[in-house]
């Protein structure tokens, strides 16, 4: 996954919304921690992973995807805002036993990013949200073909007045 071309994508997308919008002086940090926190709960719908009481399946691998990159987009922004940029480099998958301790660790580390802003809890969320796209079954290639087409879905809804 080519990281830096995300962040470039990330950046042309938030200074469109932000000059569309008038929000060019605006600190938007908490704003977009709490859009993570709704996207990373759809997220968690889509998969079903929590609901014990229902027989219900997964959605499609498709649509748990374009869940998954909404996340990413507010993950790079989120980086853009306060300064800091994950590399990628000496990543070594690891996760929790089961998705829904997955995402429970993913909370905890949005949470403690709000209150310790560092480029450590940054870097360390990224990898969490990664390794939680691994045990979806995401490879890095899908995850950046599915960011890439809901960039360009972001600005024609920009367009559209949405
Ligand atoms: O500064 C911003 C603001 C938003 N987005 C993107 C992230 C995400 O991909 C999308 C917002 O999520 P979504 O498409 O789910 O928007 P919504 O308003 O929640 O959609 P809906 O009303 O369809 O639920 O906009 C950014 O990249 N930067």
């Amino acid at each position: 996954m080519n990281v830096e071309k995300l962040y470039s994508m990330q950046a042309g997308l938030d200074t469109h919304i932000e000059v569309k919008h008038g929000l060019k002086e605006e600190d938007l940090f908490d704003r977009k921690m709490l859009a993570l926190l709704v996207e990373l709960g759809e997220l968690a719908n889509e998969t079903r992973s929590f609901k014990f009481w229902s027989l219900k399946p997964a959605s499609d691998k498709e649509v748990i995807l374009e869940e998954f990159v909404d996340g990413v987009h507010f993950i790079l922004s989120l980086g853009l805002e306060s300064g800091f940029r994950y590399k990628g480099d000496q990543y070594e998958k690891t996760h929790e036993s089961s998705v829904t301790e997955q995402f429970l660790k993913i909370y905890g580390t949005i949470h403690e990013f709000r209150t310790n802003k560092t480029s450590q809890v940054y870097t360390k969320l990224f990898r969490d949200y990664l390794d939680l796209a691994d045990m979806l079954g995401f490879t890095e290639n899908e995850i950046e073909q599915a960011y890439i087409e809901k960039n360009e879905v972001n600005y024609e809804r920009q367009q559209k007045g949405y």
